[in-house]
């Protein structure tokens, strides 16, 4: 599954998923801008990417994709160094309930801006050749539960945002395929924030049915999350799919009642 030739933007790219989900793309030889907060850790991913793929196959830029104005500097830089954007990956995210705001601006806000930054990049409306976009959700929007309540929000407006946004670009002929993507528990450093007051304010004190789903549900690899990103990002039949992967189905995609007439 070659993706050479092709330039990908993922966001918080250089921990976690993100992370996984850069280095499968440099194994299928894509170019990738590597968006992220963390300047730290994001020039560590950098150097060691450079190490696995050669010297530029990938850039870091160190962003807050809050910030709108450098979530766009980002995306042209990318398309400045690199020539070109054809896969968006709207990974970025946070799980805080006191600066449940935040949460917000980063999980959903973001997300939109990231899409139609990559709809100006990629969208045959703006005379582009076309892409993909896969925004991240959560099983979260799925199964709800009492001590996330602002993150569980975010993770539904992300499917009904991708949703609406897929059928947006279907009939106005975008060129642009957009994809959602519903993880379960992945072992990331995210996951240790339900454990922590100053993340999860008063609802802290439900940690232990969040770790009792984690002990029931079990947690994913995120080279598994990478697998089902990549599936989404070279199946060009996929347009408004919403992918879900568990530990007890594996990847698997939930199905919609079609719309009534
Ligand atoms: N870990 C899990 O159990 C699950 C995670 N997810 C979602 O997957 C996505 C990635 O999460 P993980 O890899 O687990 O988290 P992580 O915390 O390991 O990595 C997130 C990355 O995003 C970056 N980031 C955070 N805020 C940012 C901002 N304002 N601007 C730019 N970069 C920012 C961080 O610096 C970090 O590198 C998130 O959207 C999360 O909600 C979904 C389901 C399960
Ligand atoms: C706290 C940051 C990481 C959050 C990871 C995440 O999205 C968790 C979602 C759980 C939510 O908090 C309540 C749940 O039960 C969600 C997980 C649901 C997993 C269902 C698996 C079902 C199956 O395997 O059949």
């Amino acid at each position: 599954m070659a993706l050479r030739g092709k330039v990908a933007l993922v966001t918080g790219g250089a921990q976690g998923i993100g992370c996984a989900v850069v280095e499968s793309l440099l194994k299928n030889e894509a170019k990738v801008s590597i968006v992220d907060l963390n300047q730290e850790v994001g020039e560590k991913c950098k150097k060691q990417l450079d190490e696995q793929f050669g010297v530029g196959n990938c850039s870091f830029i160190q962003c807050d994709v809050t910030d709108a104005a450098k979530l766009q500097e980002a995306f042209q830089s990318t398309v400045d160094q690199f020539g070109r954007l054809d896969i968006v990956i709207n990974n970025a995210g946070i799980n805080n309930e006191k600066n449940w705001e935040k949460t917000i601006e980063v999980n959903l806000t973001s997300v939109i801006k990231g899409t139609y930054l990559g709809l100006e990049h990629m969208s045959k409306e703006h005379g582009k050749q076309g892409g993909v976009v896969i925004n991240v959700s959560s099983m979260a929007a799925f199964f709800h539960s009492p001590h996330q309540p602002v993150y569980t929000a975010t993770k539904h407006g992300v499917i009904g945002f991708s949703r609406a946004m897929a059928d947006a670009s279907e009939h106005g002929d975008y060129g642009v395929r957009i994809n959602t993507l519903c993880p379960a528990f992945v072992d990331t450093p995210l996951l240790h924030s339900v454990e922590l007051e100053e993340n999860m304010g008063k609802f802290v004190k439900f940690k232990d049915d969040f770790k009792h789903r984690m002990r029931k549900f079990g947690v994913l690899t995120p080279s598994l999350v990478a697998e089902g990103m990549m599936m989404m990002i070279t199946d060009s039949r996929l347009n408004g799919a919403v992918m879900k992967i568990t530990c007890s189905k594996g990847i698997h995609y939930h199905t919609y009642e079609p719309l009534s007439a």
